[in-house]
Formats: C-alpha cells, sequence, structure tokens
C-alpha cells in the first residue's frame, strides 16, 4: 500500500507562506507576553533547563495555527518531541516556541519565539520574533531576508544583509550566549584578537548576525535543532552561512540522537571562513 507522503515544500510556498506564518508567531509572542512574569511557575525539564506556562501557551498557539494553515506538513517543537517519527526527508516544521526561557524567567527581554520549514534536511524559511523588543527577523533562503519593527501600525519592514567581516586585526564584534558560557567558544574568540563581545539571549544573536550588527556567532558546545533552525534560514537568506567548526553544512530532522547540535558557527560573510 502507498502511504500518502507530505510534500516537499519549495521556495514558492514559502513565500505564499510566509505571511500567515509570521501572524501565528506574533500571536505566540503576544501569549508569552501576556504571562505575569513574577507570578509564574518555573517547571524544571528532564535536561534541567526550565519550562513555563509562557512556553506551552506559545506551543499551542504555534501547533493550532499550523494545524489551520498547513495540516498537511507534520511539525516538531521542542515542547512536543516525543509525537516524532523520523527521520523527515520531505518538509517539516521545527519550532522553539520560547527560545531564552532563562532569560524570560529572569525578566530579561532577550526571548524569542522560533519557527523554521526545514526541507530536505535544510531550513528553507526562517522566523525568529523577540515580542519584548518588538523585532522580528524572517527570510526565505534564495529571497532575502527582513526584519520587521513592531508599532501600533503596520509594522516597518527593512530588507537586512549581513555584512562583510572586518580584516583579520581589525575590531570584530562576536555574538556570545549570555547564560551559557564554554571554554572551546571562548578559544575560538581568543584566537581572534580584538574581539568586541556582545552578549546576548536566545536567537536574537542569529537575528543580529542577519542584520549585519554583529559579524559572527560560533557557539561550539551543544544546542539543539529548534535553538538554530529558524536562525540558520535567516541568516543564510541574509548572505551568510551556518556550519559546523569544519566548515561542513548542518542537517536538520535525519534523526541526530536528541536533536542535538554539538556545535556551529554563524557567519555573517562566509568568505571569513578561509581567514
Ligand atoms: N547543553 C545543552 N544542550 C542542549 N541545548 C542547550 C544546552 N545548553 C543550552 N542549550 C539551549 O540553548 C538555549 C539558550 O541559548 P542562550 O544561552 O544562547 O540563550 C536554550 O534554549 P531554550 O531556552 O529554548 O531551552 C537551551 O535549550
Ligand atoms: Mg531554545
Amino acid at each position: 500500500m502507498n502511504e500518502a507522503r507530505p510534500p516537499a515544500l519549495d521556495r514558492e510556498a514559502a513565500a505564499v507562506l510566509i505571511e500567515p506564518l509570521t501572524e501565528i508567531v506574533i500571536r505566540a509572542g503576544a501569549a508569552i507576553l501576556a504571562v505575569n512574569r513574577s507570578a509564574m511557575k518555573v517547571d524544571g525539564k528532564t535536561d534541567g533547563s526550565p519550562v513555563t506556562e509562557a512556553d506551552l501557551a506559545a506551543d499551542r498557539i504555534i501547533a493550532e495555527g499550523l494545524a489551520r494553515v498547513v495540516p498537511e506538513i507534520p511539525t516538531l517543537s521542542e515542547e512536543r518531541v516525543q509525537t516524532l517519527a523520523l527521520p523527515y526527508m520531505e518538509s517539516f516544521f521545527l519550532i522553539d516556541p520560547l527560545d531564552g526561557t532563562k532569560e524570560f524567567v529572569a525578566g530579561r527581554n532577550e526571548f524569542t519565539v522560533n519557527l523554521a520549514l526545514v526541507t530536505q534536511g535544510t531550513p528553507l524559511l526562517g522566523i525568529i520574533s523577540a515580542p519584548a523588543l518588538g523585532l522580528i527577523w524572517r527570510g526565505i533562503v534564495g529571497r532575502g531576508a527582513e526584519r520587521l519593527t513592531l508599532g501600533n501600525g503596520k509594522p516597518l519592514v527593512e530588507p537586512i544583509r549581513t555584512r562583510p567581516c572586518p580584516p583579520r586585526g581589525q575590531p570584530w564584534t562576536v555574538a556570545v550566549s549570555r547564560s551559557h558560557g564554554d571554554a572551546r567558544t571562548e578559544a575560538f574568540i581568543a584566537a581572534r584578537p580584538r574581539a568586541v563581545r556582545c552578549e546576548l539571549g536566545s536567537a536574537v544573536k542569529l537575528g543580529r548576525v542577519a542584520e549585519g550588527s554583529v559579524d559572527i556567532y560560533p557557539r561550539l558546545s551543544p544546542t539543539s535543532e529548534w535553538d538554530i533552525a529558524a536562525g540558520h534560514a535567516v541568516v543564510a537568506a541574509a548572505g551568510g552561512k551556518i556550519t559546523d567548526s569544519t566548515g561542513a553544512a548542518l542537517q536538520f530532522g535525519t534523526g541526530r540522537t536528541g536533536f542535538i547540535v554539538p556545535e556551529f558557527i554563524a557567519w555573517g560573510d562566509p568568505k571569513a571562513m578561509e581567514s
């Protein structure tokens, strides 16, 4: 018997979806902002990371929204990993409903809603929303990226591009995690003197690479596929590249143990990989 396989969505299909997907992400962000952080309950997950009612509310809105807009495409969310049947070789949505939960719990504003459309193991479309900053970075690989600034009326939409990396020895700006430091990342930064460090929480770091306000974001310690899939698409759409430390491409949804990404480097300027 032939089982119906979910379709592989291409760039044109992604372009049709980007507005309704952005709307879903904006609604998820509003639900997060509606949670009273000083009164909410914070639970621990099995991996030791926190989860709150805001993570779950955002996850619910995204799941319902995707089921309405694109019911034929499978979804994988940080909060629902147990519902999976890997590998997904066609298209699927990869979601982190609240990335930077530690920042959120600590009362800081650097947390994001991340939504990626992955086709054949590579993120094709990405949306990173930072609701407390009123910013959204989004893009489709091969079609460009943009930053939306949300206000009371229509959002301000600006095209974005990564920037050329300064030559070695000149000051360069490196995004680093506010909450998760590690020795390998520090050694990478120390090997290129005159770094200006920019400490940020969540996938805001990948948004800043994509818009060209930082040069690079090395993370030579583990994260998960849902932490970086949306940013992977936005950075690539804006002219950058994400690789492992050998320069090899990353794969998503192919059944890696626990969806762990052992390391990555987000290069604003892919030419900087050669220096
Ligand atoms: N050892 C580890 N393994 C997997 N993911 C990790 C990790 N340490 C941190 N992370 C992930 O990194 C994200 C936070 O990154 P940052 O420090 O840049 O803000 C967290 O996402 P969540 O907040 O969605 O759980 C967390 O899951
Ligand atoms: Mg995360």
